[in-house]
Parts: C-alpha cells; structure tokens; sequence
C-alpha cells in the first residue's frame, strides 16, 4: 500500500518504509518566532516567475500541483538564505477537513486552515530529481492561508478543479503568475528541513513567509471537494493532507525581520 495521510498509511506510519522520517532535520516544525535570531546578513527574497511558464495542474493523490516548464532560467528563487540561482518546479497546498487546521507548518502552535508551497531545485544540480537528494538541492517557500476575503488569484487556479477532481486527473493550466499568491511582505523565517512527503529527503531550506494570503471560507470548502481517490473508487475527500510538526533536534530558525 502507498503512503497517504490515513490511519494506516499515514504520517505516522511513514518510519516503515522511510527510515528517514526520523532523521535529524525533518519538516515540518513549530516556528517560535520568541526563539528565531534575526540575521541581518540574510537577503530579501527575489522571486522572478515567468506566467508562460505555468504548464498544467494535475491532482496526484496527495494534493493538487500546479506544473512549470523548468528547462530555462525565466522562473526562479535567488538571494534570501540560499546561494545561486533556484527555479520553479511546482507549487501545491497542503489543507485541513476544517478551518482550525490545516497548515504543516505551525506558529507558536497556530495552525492555519491551509500552507501554499513553491517548489524550486538548485540549478547547479542537472535536474529536481538529482537536487532532490542533495543538502543544498531544494528551496521551498511556505505561504499560510487565513481565513478572510475571498482571494481572486487563487480563484483562478480553484476554477480548475472540476477537470481535476480525481486521484491521477490532469489538464492544462497556462498563464499562471505564482508571485499572485504571494503576501505583499515578505518577511521570513528560514531553517534546513525536507520535503514533508515521502521520501522525506533532508534536501530543503525553507522559507515560510511571515504574512498569511487570505482565502474566504467558500474557497476553503472548493479545496476539500477534491478526492484522495480515482475515478470508479469509492469517494474519499482530500482533507487534512498535512504532516504534523516534526522535533526540532537543535535547529536554529533564522528570521528576515527583526
Ligand atoms: N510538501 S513539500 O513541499 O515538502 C514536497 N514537495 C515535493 C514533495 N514534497
Ligand atoms: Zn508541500
């Protein structure tokens, strides 16, 4: 059976086929902004994505994931925490069966109903695959979602998931500009993690901006209509596609901001 977030393929039962699970600078964690130490060598972010780059939005069985073309450097991460030039992979949400959860990250342990994540590999490695199990291979921004206005970026991408509504469904999705979604501060935190998914690979240095994106409740209810499971097998609702905080075993968590 593969891995998901139920009871019995769940967070909890990743050790078994993920040793790493349990390694020493897993994702996510509780950000204790009292604990943070500013660092003023760190630089502001600069997230330069190019629209043209969006190419399709697919729903995988764990989340929904918006794809990019990656083969040039028009969308990419630089400056903040990390060195050289990162580009856009993919971005995709993590979000709760209610709006008092939902979020892998935590904040002093508010979780919020939802966690937008940008997906960028280093391109001193050839691909995302091979970054992917390298130390410095990834560079993950994590948006939260409040409840608030209605958000007429993400709309756009929500308007699309009546063609994606089950496990292994994918369409085209074109013209996107990711930096909408994004809070209008980019103040962050950042500290060496891994994915939050398997294979848990210890390959991320997060940055989770400090600023929530709103996201009304109507469109919190859109994201939990779509389905863990495929067409033709019984319904299952994708809710609460989140891990839970991890230890943090003695990582130190930089803040941007004072
Ligand atoms: N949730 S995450 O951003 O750590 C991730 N990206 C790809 C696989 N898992
Ligand atoms: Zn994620």
């Amino acid at each position: 059976m593969s891995w998901g977030y139920a009871a019995d393929n769940g967070p909890d039962k990743w050790a078994d086929n993920f040793p790493v699970a349990n390694g020493p600078r897993q994702s996510p964690i509780d950000i204790l902004p009292g604990e943070a130490s500013f660092d003023g060598a760190l630089k502001p972010l600069s997230l330069k994505y190019d629209p043209s780059n969006c190419q399709e939005i697919l729903n995988n069985g764990h989340s929904f994931q918006v794809t990019f073309v990656d083969d040039t450097d028009s969308s990419t991460l630089k400056d903040g925490p990390i060195s050289g030039v990162y580009r856009l992979k993919q971005f995709h949400f993590h979000w709760g069966a209610c709006d008092q959860r939902g979020s892998e990250h935590t904040v002093a342990g508010t979780m919020y109903p939802a966690e937008l994540h940008l997906v960028h590999w280093n391109t001193k490695y050839p691909s995302f695959g091979e970054a992917a199990s390298k130390p410095d291979g990834l560079a993950v921004v994590g948006v939260f979602l409040k409840i608030g206005a209605e958000n007429a970026n993400l709309q756009k991408v929500l308007d699309a998931f009546s063609s994606i509504k089950a496990k292994g469904k994918q369409t085209t999705f074109a013209g996107f500009d990711p930096a909408t979604l994004l809070p209008g501060c980019l103040d962050y935190w950042t500290y060496d993690g891994s994915l939050t998914t398997p294979p848990l690979l210890e390959s991320v240095t997060w940055i989770v901006c400090k600023e929530p994106i709103s996201v009304s409740a109507e469109q919190m209810a859109k994201f939990r209509g779509l389905l863990f499971s495929a067409e033709g097998e019984a319904e299952c609702c994708m809710v609460d596609n989140y891990r839970p905080p991890q230890p943090l075993k003695g990582r130190a968590v930089r803040a941007s901001f004072k």
